[in-house]
């Protein structure tokens, strides 16, 4: 009997393979950068053959780190950078263009000739998401409009598209050789072509974007029993290895976190910030800025929707502060930088590089450093990132608490940025709660190899899944309410100085 479950985690920064045993604990693991592509303001691209290489790669490497093979593996799952839209040639298996990333906001005319045009609503209503840059749709259509050959192509059935998560399975498969085209819920829920009540793609969201229904892929649960397909012998497991799970990244770490009753939340800090509230079967429709997205389709199970917070830019705010400004040479020095000053020095900083996401949904937004003064130094600068990360996941966690009713008691965390010590410190008081962290922090690729493992009975329940977390760190508030009041007024007065800064229209 195979003793461990494979997982890919094909992130915006890198992708990694995992391995984890029945305990869930980290048995091995692989990780190797791509290139961010930026060719001009406000785009961001990845080479999605070099993304399939860096896959191979890890996945090679990983498994050799553990001197395992792929009989060792009972199941294989992926999780996936969510909304980055790859179209790709089904006969040559080349892409058409490079992958255009979910930070990317060339569509922000697409976005907002939908709500001029009065399509919002039904955006709202039947995907749970407002009319946004952020979401893949529009995407979809830039590249149809933008690339000679493409529609032709996908109207002849040849131009397929798919998240990264479709891009891997499709290639693992088989690719040109009878590779699978699929996904499931979590991911296609981030197109704006969903229906999120019968899970199916809605050919009135794809008339709004005039998308081709065939370019779509087939979409299956997150956790399928059968299978989607099989890895190729000839591949980088070198045999064949049941593909079972797949989950867009924010979810797999609600997963690996294992919110499994409604009112259980998690926030994520990588790239950007991502607060998921499980909402049970129970569709919640937001009525203060959130997403109403689908947290996981176990099986034949009935769907679990969830409430998300979005944030576009967390640690990357970090990087900036390392490779745009070069004040940080590597990113745990923002905390040390940070602990030269006890407070922001009146510094305020909106990294509103991507416009503002979640609750504001501002594509007109830009960033801003305000309340500067000749006293304040890059230590305040560095302290004031760190608070950003921590003030928008108030503004995001206020929301939630608005729409769903949910008191928030303790906010479990994961990702890049939770390494900081004086971040989550600064997380529990501007949020006046605790914060917890748990001992596998690779909670997005333990949540992939969940949802693989539960669909070939490695895991029977998630009753079984809970026994495996446990707590590593927690931090507590120390502020008091008048400094938590005080610091959080400035915050949504300096996000104020941001809008209405770019021309949209
Ligand atoms: N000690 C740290 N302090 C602050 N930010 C950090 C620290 N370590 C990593 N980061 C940030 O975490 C992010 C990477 O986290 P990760 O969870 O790997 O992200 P992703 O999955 O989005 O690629 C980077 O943006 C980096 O700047
Ligand atoms: O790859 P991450 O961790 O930055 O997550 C990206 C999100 O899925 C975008 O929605």
């Amino acid at each position: 009997m195979a003793e461990y479950v494979g997982a890919v985690d094909q992130g915006t920064t890198s992708t990694r393979f995992m391995i984890f045993d029945h305990g869930g604990n980290e048995v091995a693991r692989h990780q190797l950068e791509h290139e961010q592509i930026l060719p001009q303001a406000g785009w961001v691209e990845h080479d999605p053959v070099e993304i399939w290489e860096r896959t191979r790669s890890v996945i090679e490497t990983g498994l050799g780190k553990a001197k395992l093979t792929a009989e060792d593996l009972c199941a294989l799952g992926i999780t996936n950078q969510r909304e980055t839209t790859v179209v790709w040639n089904r006969r040559t298996g080349r892409p058409y263009y490079n992958a255009i990333v979910w930070q990317d906001t060339r569509t922000d005319r697409i976005a907002s000739k939908l709500e001029r045009d009065g399509h919002g609503d039904l955006i709202r209503e039947r995907a749970g998401l407002p009319p946004a840059t952020y979401f893949s749709g529009g995407k979809i259509q830039w590249i149809l409009e933008n690339v000679d050959g493409v529609r032709e192509a996908a109207e002849a059935g040849d131009a397929i598209f798919g998240n990264t998560d479709s891009w891997l399975i499709w290639n693992l498969t088989g690719g040109t050789d009878g590779g699978v085209h699929v996904t499931e819920p979590t991911n296609a829920s981030r197109t704006m072509l969903m229906d999120l009540e019968t899970l199916q793609w809605d050919d009135e969201l794809l008339a709004l974007f005039d998308i081709p229904r065939q370019m779509l892929p087939e979409i299956r649960s997150s956790s399928e029993p059968g299978g989607y397909g099989t890895t190729r012998a000839n591949g980088p497991l070198r045999g064949e290895v049941p593909l079972t799970g797949i989950l867009g990244d924010q979810q797999a770490a609600t997963v690996g976190q294992v919110c499994f009753a409604p009112g259980e939340a998690k926030n994520t800090y990588g790239t950007g910030n991502f607060m998921l509230l499980n909402t049970g079967t129970e569709l919640v429709r937001s009525k203060s800025g959130l997403l109403t997205t689908v947290c996981y389709k176990f099986g034949d199970q009935d769907t679990v929707y969830a409430l998300e917070g979005s944030i576009a830019v967390t640690g990357s705010a970090v990087q900036w502060l390392r490779d745009q400004l070069g004040i940080i040479s590597g990113a745990a020095q923002s905390e040390s930088l940070a602990r030269q000053v006890d407070d922001n020095g009146g510094v305020y900083f909106v990294p509103a590089f991507s416009g503002l996401f979640a609750p504001y949904w501002r594509s007109d937004a830009r960033g801003a450093i305000v309340g500067l003064s000749r006293f304040n130094t890059n230590a305040h600068l560095a302290r004031a990132t760190l608070e950003s990360i921590c003030y928008q996941s108030r503004d995001v966690a206020e929301a939630m608490e608005k729409d769903s009713g949910v008191t928030l008691e303790v906010l479990k965390v994961d990702g890049g940025v939770t390494a900081n010590e004086l971040c989550m410190q600064i997380q529990a008081d501007v949020l006046g709660v605790e914060v917890s962290r748990p001992v596998v922090a690779e909670t997005t690729a333990l949540g992939a190899a969940y949802a693989a493992g539960l669909a070939v009975g490695f895991w029977n329940n998630t009753d079984e899944l809970r026994e495996n977390w446990n707590e590593a760190r927690r931090w507590s508030p120390q502020w008091d309410e008048e400094r938590r009041q005080a610091g959080y007024t400035q915050w949504k007065k300096a996000v104020e100085r941001t809008l209405d800064w770019v021309d949209v229209e």
